[in-house]
């Protein structure tokens, strides 16, 4: 069980001494952060951002950038080797029970006991957060309701769905009702109504205030929850911004053309986009069926480059014009596609009315 528990006396940080410098109010301000392993690995190099409080902070990056090792910081389940961290005000070292106190951490792995009940395992929480007695009836009863497992308080988690038992995990992060809640990667693995669900509930938190700090390796996620993101890359902020900035830098959407008659074909067909007026700007590849277009007008001309492709007497099999990815913002920042990112695996988009409630 990976959980950072207190000692009851947390909830929002109001000053206090080593307590947060207002008028700042961040949440958290991580500044010249290295963290290197015992085996001489470095995780993390020289990351700086900062988090307001209130905001909704997407950290975003292929496997093994170092977003867990951030997280882990931040959460003060490893000390910085470098640099200072500060979370709700509190310095990592200096004030680690502080900080601890004042967060929630829903962990990769689930921690939520499969034998005890939705409802026990919440208590179970209350009791390790030091939540009051007398408030832990009314807590456990809202959490349920937040996380839509009412119906099945009474039921052993053992019994529950992938989704239902991240659902759980999230609200027992929650029980001491901590101003920083951190989710590192909450919805990998899960379908796309079952995530949805977790958006929701996301959402819903936020909405009453508290800052979330999400890790995820999925620029749709992020896009769909996030204020603003920082994408990591090698241990590096290679990039921050919002969805729409991270967006506007790959320039536009991306539109895949699939072609008959191998590489010749496909750059002949390259050689027709670059030269193609419909579009300003437009970034063009050959990939292994054919070309891909990258443009800010790919929705509205694509289809006239394809007739263009076609009285060139190239022969189109396929095409599809779809909203950038996490690889195409690697791709516009960094010149060179993601290692170890797996786009299949990448969350479909469910509008919010579709999903299971
Ligand atoms: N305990 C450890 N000892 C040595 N190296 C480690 C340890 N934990 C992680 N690393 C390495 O540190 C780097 C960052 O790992 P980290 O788990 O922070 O990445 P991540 O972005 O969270 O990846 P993932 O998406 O796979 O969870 C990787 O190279 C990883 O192999």
């Amino acid at each position: 069980m990976e959980r950072t528990a207190g000692d009851g006396t947390g909830g929002r940080t109001d000053g206090t001494e080593s307590g947060p410098d207002d008028p700042a109010r961040l949440a958290i301000d991580a500044d010249g952060l290295r963290l290197v392993y015992g085996d001489g690995t470095v995780a993390v190099e020289d990351v700086c951002f900062s988090v307001p409080e209130g905001e909704f902070f997407g950290f975003l990056g292929p496997n093994g950038a170092g977003k867990t090792t951030t997280i882990k910081v931040f959460a003060t389940l490893l000390s910085p080797t470098g640099g200072t961290v500060r979370v709700n005000g509190f310095d990592v070292r200096d004030a680690s029970r502080k900080v601890r106190e004042s967060i929630g951490y829903m962990a990769q792995e689930t921690s939520i006991d499969p034998e005890l009940t939705a409802r026990e395992n919440i208590q179970f929480a209350c009791e390790a957060y030091g939540v009051p007695r007398g408030d832990r009836d009314d807590r456990i009863d809202e959490l349920l309701d937040l996380v839509d497992l009412a119906a099945e308080a009474d039921k052993r988690a053992e019994e529950f769905s992938g989704g239902m038992k991240k659902r759980l995990d999230a609200a027992t992060a929650l029980v001491h009702e901590p101003p920083l809640v951190f989710l590192d990667e909450p919805t990998t693995g899960l379908d796309p109504k079952a995530r949805n669900r977790l958006w929701d509930y996301f959402r819903a938190i936020n909405d009453r205030g508290t800052t979330i700090f999400l890790t995820t390796q999925y620029l749709e996620e992020a896009d769909q929850l996030c204020d603003r993101l920082a994408v990591i890359a090698n241990g590096e902020i290679v990039a921050e911004g919002s969805p729409t900035d991270l967006k506007r830098r790959v320039g536009g959407d991306v539109l895949e053309i699939d072609l008959d008659g191998g590489r010749d074909a496909r750059e002949r067909a390259a050689a027709v986009a670059r030269e193609f007026g419909g579009f300003d700007d437009a970034t063009v590849e050959t990939t292994a069926d054919g070309i891909g277009v990258t443009a800010g007008t790919a929705r509205q001309h694509g289809t006239d480059l394809l007739v263009r492709l076609r009285d060139e007497g190239l022969t189109v099999t396929g095409f599809n014009v779809r909203a950038p990815t996490l690889d195409d913002v690697f791709l516009a920042i960094t010149g060179d596609h993601v290692d170890g990112l797996d786009e299949a695996s990448g969350p479909a988009t469910v509008a919010a009315g579709e999903a299971d409630r």
